[in-house]
């Protein structure tokens, strides 16, 4: 190998690795910005999402969470005033290269939303239809390998194993939300995004989604965005703080909890605004 080659192999992998403690970097967001309009809604924002941990987006209503967190997988691309700058890249690959084929760049970057948001469709079915549409099974038996699969993934196999082919909607929002969860999880994706997963659950289907998060993140990398301190501190190693659209400060989550370096971090997590 040339020294050339040499170089650049070093420089690729060192791209893709934390300075300081060598964790492999799954996403990198690099002076990303976004304009509504003439608004303009995230300024500059450098952010490194870590594989196989969780990251927690917190800060004041309007700060700009959910706007990094659907440029994550060109989700603002369906929002006809928004304009992303800056870079932002999977394995080091730019998401916004326009060679980049965007179903399968949200297959790889998934999505849970706020509320609950099943088919209108059977169970089955509604954990089917990113695999149909993606081509990942080949005949019945394997759809139903993964619909199970999901389901068990998702820590709801066991209450919905008989009932299949009842729809969706009829369950309770608890598991509606680890079916959404199942339905992300049936196409593999690398990433899994979450805009305030449990806002619309109760302390116990948030204590078990919770959970599940934590169980998730040995196969994937989670991002999620939380209005809640203390589901921050529960789930998530590292912690983004934002404010007025920019980024405050990120840290491992103890660190931000206990000694933030930033006073506006400390003045959120202690309640004095937001
Ligand atoms: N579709 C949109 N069109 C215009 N402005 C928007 C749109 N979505 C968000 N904004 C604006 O961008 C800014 C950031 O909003 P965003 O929803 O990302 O904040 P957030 O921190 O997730 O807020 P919350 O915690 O209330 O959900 C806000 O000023 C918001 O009004």
């Amino acid at each position: 190998m040339n020294i050339m080659t040499e170089k650049t192999l070093e420089q690729a992998v060192s791209s893709q690795m934390s300075a300081q403690t060598n964790e492999v970097i799954k996403m990198r967001g690099d002076k990303v910005t976004v304009h509504y309009g003439e608004k303009q809604a995230l300024f500059d924002v450098n952010l490194d999402i870590r594989q196989n941990q969780v990251t927690a987006l917190i800060g004041p209503s309007g700060c700009g969470k959910s706007t990094f967190l659907r440029c994550l997988n060109r989700m603002n691309d369906t929002i006809d005033s928004a304009k992303v700058g800056g870079k932002i890249t999977l394995d080091s690959e730019d998401i916004y290269d326009p060679k980049i084929d965007v179903v399968e760049l949200r297959a790889r970057v998934g999505m849970v939303f706020q509320k609950p948001n099943p088919f209108p469709k059977s169970i089955y079915e509604n954990v089917a239809y990113g695999p149909r549409i993606h081509g990942l099974a080949k005949n019945k038996a394997e759809m139903d390998r993964i619909v199970e699969s999901s389901l068990q993934k998702a820590a709801i196999w066991n209450e919905v194993k008989d009932r299949l082919g009842e729809p969706g909607t009829g369950l309770s929002g608890g598991q509606q939300q680890r079916l959404c969860i199942a339905r992300a999880i049936a196409v593999s994706p690398e990433v899994i995004l979450m805009d305030e997963p449990c806002s619309a659950l109760d302390p116990i289907a948030t204590a078990k989604v919770e959970e599940l998060i934590d169980e998730l993140r040995q196969n994937y990398t989670i991002v999620i965005v939380t209005h809640s301190m203390q589901q921050a501190a529960r789930v998530s190693q590292r912690t983004a703080m934002f404010h007025l659209g920019y980024l405050v400060e990120e840290g491992a989550t103890d660190k931000m909890f206990t000694n933030p370096d930033d006073k506006r971090t400390q003045d959120y997590i202690t309640g004095r605004f937001g």
